[in-house]
């Protein structure tokens, strides 16, 4: 039995049943440019005060003509695994579009976590969408999710303005609900560590 099915973890689209999912990792267009090991499905599981405490930040954002993009939520040890042989290996293919100004050696540990908050459950990767005129379209954050690299730090001194108000904009509706941004990554944010369990999970998003 799933852990979602056994009640460990919850869906977040049962909280927010609009909220946009670009999880990444279950397609081909991410760093590694192959679907990785465990995301059978493109699902956000997180333990439930997390998935609800989304669903409040997305709600918030709704009444002000934003939304999230969700790219990842609950990620499996053994996806963790599968990031941790793609950075020991030769593969250079999405360096152009993912890593451009560093060697692929350095993205452990700063980048790509040898051990992942993600696989606590507690932990999300989110862009934040313009959804004014209709059709909700990425706000300009600076660089593109998973960007490795020092723009994607969240306080890079020199991004534009309108980049550095949006990312003020996604850490101030986050931090409202108990999100705590990672500083190299703008859009990795974890709920209060500490109030959940320490546990890293292994079980596939199914
Ligand atoms: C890989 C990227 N999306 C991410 O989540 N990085 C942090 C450091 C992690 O792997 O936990
Ligand atoms: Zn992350």
């Amino acid at each position: 039995m799933a852990a979602a099915e056994s009640g460990i973890l919850a869906d977040v689209r049962t909280f927010a049943p609009g909220i946009m999912l670009d999880i990444r990792y279950a397609t081909a267009d991410n760093f590694t440019g192959r679907p990785v090991p465990g995301y059978a499905a493109a699902k956000c599981l997180l333990h439930r005060p997390v998935a609800e405490a989304l669903a409040r930040v997305e709600q918030g954002l709704r009444g002000q003509g934003m939304a999230l993009a969700v790219y990842d939520c609950y990620r499996p040890t053994v996806s963790v695994a599968a990031f941790m042989a793609w950075a020991k290996d030769a593969d250079q293919s999405t360096k152009a579009a993912y890593y451009p100004e560093l060697d692929k050696s350095v993205l452990v540990p700063d980048y790509i976590a040898e051990k992942s908050g993600h696989s606590k459950a507690a932990t999300v990767d989110v862009g934040l969408l313009d959804c004014r005129t209709g059709t909700c379209r990425p706000f300009d954050m600076g660089t593109a999710f998973d960007y490795f690299g020092p723009r994607a730090n969240t306080g890079y001194p020199q991004l534009g303005p309108a980049q550095r108000a949006n990312r003020t904009v996604l850490l101030a509706a986050m931090a409202a609900e108990g999100f705590e941004n990672y500083p190299m990554e703008w859009w990795h944010f974890t709920w209060r560590a500490g109030e959940l369990p320490d546990t890293a999970y292994a079980f596939p998003i199914e």
